[in-house]
């Protein structure tokens, strides 16, 4: 396999930067992503005064939008799919409680929907935030930060997972202008106003984890140059780069990106140990090329897999199994990925409504037929990875 493959903008700095435009009240984003999650924010930040927010199966959107809503004063219901309201958000429900925030819930104690009735601000500025269920509660209250008087101190408590997008956020505020301090737990934010700044985001580093799995898959001497990668990254997710070089991909950055190559075969590491609490969506990628590449590899820090798009574990262990691969509960929150065999003869890989279910299992094509139920799944993150894989050769 070989060529140039697109990849979308980062969701997660799209994300953001349009809820700091937002709060800047100006500002040019350039490259703002195609995904779904971005596009459903930039459309519900353009009309505030709606009386319910859908944030659909949008995670980011969800808690971005609960606390950039509660802190501007307004009266509204957020709410999402299905899934959205299995997804905890009490942890951020009770620190805008404590700034003084009116939140109430309309259906279970700690999930959406929520109902918004308006913003006191409290006498309360520093708060103790739990960082173990999910970044995004410490996201969304650091962007507001600068409009709390007295300004934010946040205490993280417990085990910190995703940290590499808790200072993705500090960086993008800095870029508009905020003070914000991020040192090991103590988090604190300036009641500084935000200034209009104009970025360009950056291509989705976990996008471009799906085509580390490829050229891993791909016949001896695979390449792929993805342009729009940037050596000085924000996104935690560049660590794909350090974790698919015992898979047997190394990364050559170039003028406009990266290219991918194909490692010979006697490079690949027997047996690996990886820790995924900073970037924890690029555990499927792993699973899967690990199986197919016979690399067993020791998984921990998937954690928070459980409450993302779907139980990413039990997913994985459904699907790994249906090709003769294995993920099992090992000592102390390990989990082992091995497959001494792997056979790939037309088996139906379930997605479970999780976008990153499909990416992660299409690069077993290039092993034998696959069929991926509901490939529409793609579109919260990649909306056009089927045709970018047309492109590079896939027959579907
Ligand atoms: O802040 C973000 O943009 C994200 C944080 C991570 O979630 P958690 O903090 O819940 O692990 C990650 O899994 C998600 O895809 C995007
Ligand atoms: C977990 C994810 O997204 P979110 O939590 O924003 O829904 C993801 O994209 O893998």
């Amino acid at each position: 396999m070989r060529g140039t493959a697109m990849l979308p903008a980062s969701k997660s700095e799209s994300n953001r930067a349009l809820i700091l435009q937002a709060l800047a009240g100006g500002g040019t984003l350039t490259h703002l992503s195609e995904a779904n999650d971005t596009q459903l924010m930039r459309r519900l930040l353009a009309h505030p005064e709606a009386e319910v927010f859908d944030a659909e199966d949008a995670g980011t959107v969800m808690r971005f939008l609960t606390a950039y809503l509660a802190v501007t004063g307004r009266r509204t219901t957020l709410t999402g799919t299905a899934r959205m309201l299995e997804r905890p958000i009490g942890v951020l429900v009770d620190a805008l409680r404590k700034l003084g925030a009116n939140i109430g819930y309309l259906g279970r104690e700690g999930y959406p929907p929520l109902q918004l009735n308006g913003f006191e601000p409290g006498a309360a500025t520093t708060l103790a935030v739990r960082g173990d269920i999910s970044s995004q509660f410490i996201s969304a209250l650091m962007m507001v930060g600068p409009l709390i008087p007295g300004g934010l101190n946040l205490q993280l408590t417990g085990h910190i997972g995703s940290r590499p997008y808790i200072t993705m956020t500090a960086s993008l505020m800095r870029h508009f202008g905020a003070q914000v301090e991020v040192r090991d737990r103590d988090v604190r934010v300036a009641p500084k106003p935000y200034k209009p700044a104009d970025y360009t985001i950056e291509a989705d580093w976990s996008a471009a984890s799906y085509w580390y799995a490829m050229v891993a898959l791909g016949p001896a001497g695979s390449q792929i140059h993805l342009p729009g990668l940037r050596r000085q990254s924000w996104q935690g997710d560049q660590a794909i780069m350090y974790l698919m070089d015992p898979l047997g991909v190394h990364t050559e950055f170039v003028a406009d990106g990266v290219i991918l190559r194909q490692a010979p075969a006697k490079e690949r590491a027997g047996h690996v140990a990886m820790n995924f609490t900073d970037c924890p969506d690029l555990a499927q990628t792993i699973a899967v090329t690990a199986a197919a590449t016979g690399v067993t590899v020791d998984m921990v820090g998937l954690e928070s897999l459980r409450i993302k798009e779907t139980d990413r574990i039990a997913a994985l262990q459904n699907e790994l199994g249906k090709f003769g691969a294995s993920l099992t509960a090992e000592e102390r929150d390990m989990f082992r990925v091995s497959a001494p065999q792997l056979h790939v003869n037309g088996q139906s890989v379930a997605t479970y409504h999780d976008h990153r279910m499909a990416m992660a299992f299409a690069p077993l094509a290039l092993r034998g037929k696959i069929d991926v139920e509901t490939p529409a799944v793609v579109r919260k993150s990649y909306p056009f990875f089927w045709e970018e894989l047309r492109q590079a050769g896939f027959k579907m």
